[in-house]
């Protein structure tokens, strides 16, 4: 075996595993492109991600890389001209399927300001009174998308402004700001969003009055439930809105009632649509589908009425589930991402069902539901403690990190509410926020929380989903989510909009290895660290033995997938790491060597490491 050099290195022998180990040769070949990518690394220095290593996504496709490559920093990509909606006869609008599309020529990705993506005069001057200036990524890809005319599903991290990427669009076509002055039927709604809680809905509500203006606010109404529906009955007649908010629920119940027309509705929005998949909204979304415009594709009769409405999907995840209800619930539909627009129709799996869970496609699919899902300014840790010292660790951590307004995941109401006794009971102002507290409370709790009233915000799963409270410093689980995908939605809390954020998961002992699952899939480093003398202290034995254990488990599972994402995580560690991937006589070989300190020297048993050497 060769001497190590000194600096990092990932070094993996393997090419004459045991039999007893059953790896052959073909299973062994991916190390050696990780072993390459790794190269690249050391080279530029760059902050790594699987990105930045130019470890692409299947989903990609090359045509669209090539096409939306920038030259000398301008973006050499014309945005496309909209396809007039109004003038198109209706005999052929009605069989007319939309166009296949050039996904390349559609995003402007160096937009420098909102003028750029088409949007009216109108709009953009409101924007700008409000203190946007320049499009996020997203809604530099998704607006001018949507605009012309296609069925999206939005997916970037939490805080990336997905909400303002497809309200954007909306507002260039219905209502007061819209680019041309077509005059509408009154009785019709043109847009409904659809949100999984009365908080999201809400604040959807006010991102829209704020750039309707006092003036047209009424053309926006809330249909959440909690609220009295007989009032927001009213208001449907009596405002004549252009565009509704609100929970499946009250949404579809209204509709059933007949008080609500949106046959002619033109955008169709669900956000937080991994949520909305969930099975107590199946019926309500099922009819909300129906009744929502007229489906695109789902009727030829040239007899049928308008246009078809434009269904937009969007989630900071998006697992394969949602990609198979776009396929089925719009018209060829594309993917819009922060850099790439593709059609989901080039994104592998279409059979997914039929695979083995276990296959590489599954694999990456599942993985890509979460992973770029964090905004990467956001650190995370964990700090293992006893059950009963949870509360009291919360305190210390609150205080290390000196966080002004914090956010405290749990998973059941009861424990909220002791929570709240306790912290209080340290002088600490905390308050609970969770769906047994009617509207008016929740609304009256989160209020004085936005307000800095309330320091520590406890809660459950309610609050995971889209809530933007942009000064939230620090997420704090104080049980551990369910998976990944909840792990991200409840610490995009903080970090929004390259903020900067920590999240901080107090959990026991026999809990760390579901940590380190979510770490994998998330593709982020969760360091484990300690709250002494008012500082967070990373602990950094912890974590080398941490990421090398979490490495050597994908080595051992020979899964090339895993693999780099493993070791992504321990270089992004920055701690001295050697690991050695041996066999047979070359572990005997290594146990007999000195290496140099903070040297971990691993095999491909998990019982056999030792560390450090
Ligand atoms: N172009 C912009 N310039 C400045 N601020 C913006 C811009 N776009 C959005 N924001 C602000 O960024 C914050 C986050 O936006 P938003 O809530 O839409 O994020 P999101 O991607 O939907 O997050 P989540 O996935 O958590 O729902 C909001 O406070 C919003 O007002």
């Amino acid at each position: 075996m060769p001497a190590l050099p000194a600096s990092r290195v990932l070094l993996l022998f393997g090419d004459t595993l045991s039999a007893g180990k059953s790896y052959g040769f073909s299973r062994v070949a991916p190390f050696y492109s990780s072993l390459r990518f790794f190269s690249r690394v050391s080279n530029n220095n760059e902050p790594l991600t699987l990105a930045s290593l130019g470890f692409r996504s299947r989903v990609e496709t090359s045509k669209g890389n090539e096409k939306s490559r920038l030259k000398n920093g301008v973006s050499t990509i014309e945005v496309p001209k909209r396809r007039e909606k109004k003038v198109i006869p209706r005999e052929i609008s009605a069989v007319k399927k939309k166009e296949r599309v050039d996904v390349g020529a559609l995003a402007p990705f160096a937009a420098k300001s909102f003028s750029e993506l088409g949007l009216p005069p109108l709009l953009v001057e409101r924007l700008e009174k409000e203190g946007f200036k320049v499009p996020t990524d997203v809604q530099a890809a998704a607006v001018p998308t949507i605009l012309k005319n296609h069925d999206v599903v939005i997916q970037s991290y939490t805080g990336s402004g997905k909400t303002l990427a497809y309200l954007l669009p909306i507002l260039s076509e219905v209502g007061p700001l819209k680019m041309n002055n077509e005059p509408r039927n009154k009785m019709d709604i043109e847009a409904v969003i659809v949100a999984p809680s009365r908080e999201l809905g809400m604040q959807i509500v006010r991102e829209v009055e704020k750039l309707l203006g006092p003036a047209d606010k009424r053309l926006v109404q809330q249909l959440v439930g909690g609220a009295n529906r007989s009032r927001q009955e009213e208001a449907l007649k009596k405002n004549k809105p252009v565009i509704v908010v609100g929970t499946p629920g009250r949404i579809a119940e209204i509709s059933a009632s007949g008080k609500l027309h949106t046959h002619g509705c033109q955008f169709l929005v669900l956000d937080e649509v991994d949520e909305l998949l969930a099975f107590n909204f199946r019926e309500d979304i099922h009819r909300i589908l129906e009744h929502v415009g007229r489906r695109s594709g789902a009727s030829k009769n040239v007899l049928d009425g308008p246009k078809p409405r434009q269904t937009i999907m969007v989630s900071a995840t998006v697992p394969f589930s949602v990609i198979r209800a776009a396929k089925s619930w719009g018209c060829d539909p594309l993917l819009v991402q922060a850099k790439s627009v593709v059609q989901l129709e080039s994104i592998p799996g279409n059979k997914m069902s039929e695979m083995p869970s276990g296959s590489s496609s599954s694999t990456i699919l599942q993985t890509q539901a979460s992973v770029q899902s964090l905004p990467p300014s956001l650190k995370h840790y964990y700090s293992v403690t006893r059950i009963q010292h949870k509360m009291d660790t919360l305190r210390r951590c609150i205080h290390a990190v000196d966080a002004k307004c914090v956010i405290a995941f749990m998973n059941h109401t009861k424990q909220l509410k002791d929570a709240v006794f306790k912290l209080e009971a340290r002088g600490m102002k905390a308050a609970e926020l969770h769906g047994d507290l009617n509207k008016l409370t929740r609304s009256t709790i989160l209020k004085r929380f936005r307000n800095g009233d309330v320091r520590v915000l406890l809660t459950n799963e309610l609050s995971a989903r889209g809530l933007d409270i942009p000064e939230c410093d620090l997420v704090v689980n104080l049980e551990l989510p369910t998976d990944s995908t909840h792990y991200a939605h409840r610490a995009g809390r903080t970090g929004r909009l390259g903020r900067r954020g920590t999240v901080v998961t107090i959990c026991e002992e026999r809990e760390v290895f579901v940590v380190r699952k979510m770490q994998k899939q998330l593709g982020v480093v969760i360091q484990p660290c300690e709250f002494e003398e008012g500082k967070l202290v990373v602990n950094e034995d912890e974590k080398a033995i941490d990421v090398t254990r979490s490495a050597l488990d994908a080595v051992t599972r020979n899964e090339a997938k895993d693999i780099q994402t493993e070791t992504v995580a321990a270089f992004q560690s920055g701690l001295p790491l050697y690991i050695c991937w041996m066999t047979g006589t070359d572990t005997e070989d290594a146990e007999t060597r000195r290496y140099p300190a903070n040297c971990y020297v691993v095999d491909n048993q998990i019982a056999n490491w030792n560390m450090p050497l």
